[in-house]
C-alpha cells in the first residue's frame, strides 16, 4: 500500500482551532471532512518546512513552524493508502487568511471539535487536544 507522510497544523487563535473543510475528491472517506491544514511532505524538505510551505500555498498563511511545536503523529490505514499524519501546534495572532483550496472553515472551541466530521486519522489528535488542552 502507498504511504503518505503528511504534516498538519493545529492553528490556534484565542483558544479556538481552525478547522478547514476538504472539497470533493476520489476518496469518499475523506471528502468533505474537516481537517487540520497541511499536506504531503516532498522529498528534501523537513517536516517543518513542508508544513510552512503548505500553509502558504493553501491559505497564504505565513507561519514559522518550529520543531518544538510538534504535537503527535498518527499512523492510520485508509482503504487505499497508509498515512503518517504528523501534527504541530501553531499559535497565530491573526485570523486572516485566503481560503484557496478548501470549501469552508470553522473556528471551534476545543470542546466542540467533534461537532464536525474528521477523517479517521484525525480522531486521535482531536482526542489528545481534548484531554490535554481543556
Ligand atoms: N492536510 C491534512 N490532510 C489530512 C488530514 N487527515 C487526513 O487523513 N489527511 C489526508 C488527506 C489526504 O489524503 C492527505 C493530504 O494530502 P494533500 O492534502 O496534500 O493532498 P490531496 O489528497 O488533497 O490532493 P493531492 O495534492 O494529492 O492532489 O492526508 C489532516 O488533518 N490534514
Amino acid at each position: 500500500m502507498k504511504n503518505y507522510v503528511v504534516t498538519a497544523a493545529i492553528i490556534i487563535n484565542k483558544n479556538q482551532i481552525l478547522c478547514m473543510q476538504r472539497g470533493d475528491g476520489k476518496y469518499v472517506y475523506i471528502a468533505n471532512k474537516f481537517e487540520f491544514p497541511g499536506g504531503k511532505v516532498d522529498d528534501g524538505e523537513t517536516y517543518e518546512e513542508s508544513l510552512a510551505r503548505e500553509l502558504m500555498e493553501e491559505m497564504d498563511l505565513k507561519v514559522d513552524v518550529k520543531a518544538e511545536d510538534y504535537f503527535m503523529t498518527v499512523e492510520h490505514d485508509y482503504p487505499d493508502f497508509h498515512i503518517t499524519l504528523r501534527s504541530y501546534i501553531c499559535h497565530v495572532d491573526t485570523r486572516e487568511f485566503n481560503m484557496k483550496e478548501h470549501k469552508s472553515f470553522k473556528w471551534l472551541d476545543i470542546k466542540d471539535l467533534k461537532t464536525v466530521e474528521w477523517p479517521a486519522a484525525d480522531y486521535p489528535i482531536v482526542e489528545k487536544l481534548q484531554k490535554t488542552m481543556k
